[in-house]
């Protein structure tokens, strides 16, 4: 585990996208993995704005999306599917085929998460994993509990992580109660993971994914096993380490 400490949000942004234009210009077929919630947005506009100005090109990279709410329509604001057109995808010139996120309207979960893994096996796997963290240590939509070798799967999310995604939405009640999400094993699977907090409210979490035990109450804790990981975190996320 490596652990980048920026001064803040625009720094830790910064030396996120700087990584990821690294990677995808040396590989411009690259599979990466994406993350939605407000942590990576500034990343994205980073690498919209070097796509504007550098001409990185993003026509035969891959994504791959770790998550999506069940039930909301793509169209639906608050979809992740919605989040990353509007964040991303839209503004760079990679080929709509080539982005996957999973759909959290599909008749059969099972079906669906299971092609989900399929694909991701398929393309050959994730290169580059870009991760959030939710202040009680979930990683896509991982909640605490989760066995650490679970694949793709739908989940009921946690009154807490509704309660943190509520911001998005008009009221609580239209937060959804369920989800789709990467498994932790399928994040761990992934070649090169980078994980991004940033604010207080990620301090506890952060203090134990760096020194908590490494257990399925933490589900980022997962990552300290991988070989390739690095934290990119600012003052104010990581002051309790
Ligand atoms: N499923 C997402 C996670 O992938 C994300 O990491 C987390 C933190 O979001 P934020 O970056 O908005 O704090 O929120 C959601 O629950």
């Amino acid at each position: 585990m490596k652990i980048i400490r920026t001064a803040n949000y625009e720094e830790m942004s910064l030396k996120a996208a700087e990584i990821m234009i690294d990677r995808i210009r040396n590989n411009p077929e690259i599979t990466l993995g994406l993350a939605t919630g407000s942590t990576p947005r500034g990343v994205y506009q980073k690498l919209i704005k070097d796509h504007v100005q550098n001409h990185t090109s993003y026509k035969k990279v891959k994504t791959i999306n770790l998550d999506e709410y069940m039930g909301i329509s793509e169209d639906d604001p608050n979809s992740y599917h919605y989040f990353m057109k509007t964040e991303l995808l839209d503004h760079i010139d990679i080929p709509t085929a080539q982005t996957h996120l999973p759909d959290g309207r599909a008749e059969d979960l099972h079906a669906e998460c299971a092609n989900y893994e399929n694909n991701i096996q398929s393309i050959g796997g994730i290169d580059l994993q870009l991760l959030g963290i939710g202040e009680n240590g979930h990683i896509g939509f991982n909640e605490p509990g989760t066995p650490f070798d679970i694949l793709t799967h739908p989940v009921k999310l946690e009154e807490d992580t509704r309660q943190a995604n509520a911001r998005f939405f008009n009221s609580i009640d239209e937060v959804p109660t369920h989800a789709v999400t990467m498994g932790i094993g399928t994040i761990m699977a992934s070649k090169e993971i980078i994980l991004l907090a940033s604010g207080a409210n990620k301090a506890k979490a952060m203090s134990l994914l760096i020194n908590g035990a490494i257990h399925e109450s933490v589900p980022a804790t997962a990552l300290r096993n991988h070989n390739n990981f690095t934290i990119i975190a600012d003052e104010e996320a990581l002051k309790l380490v």
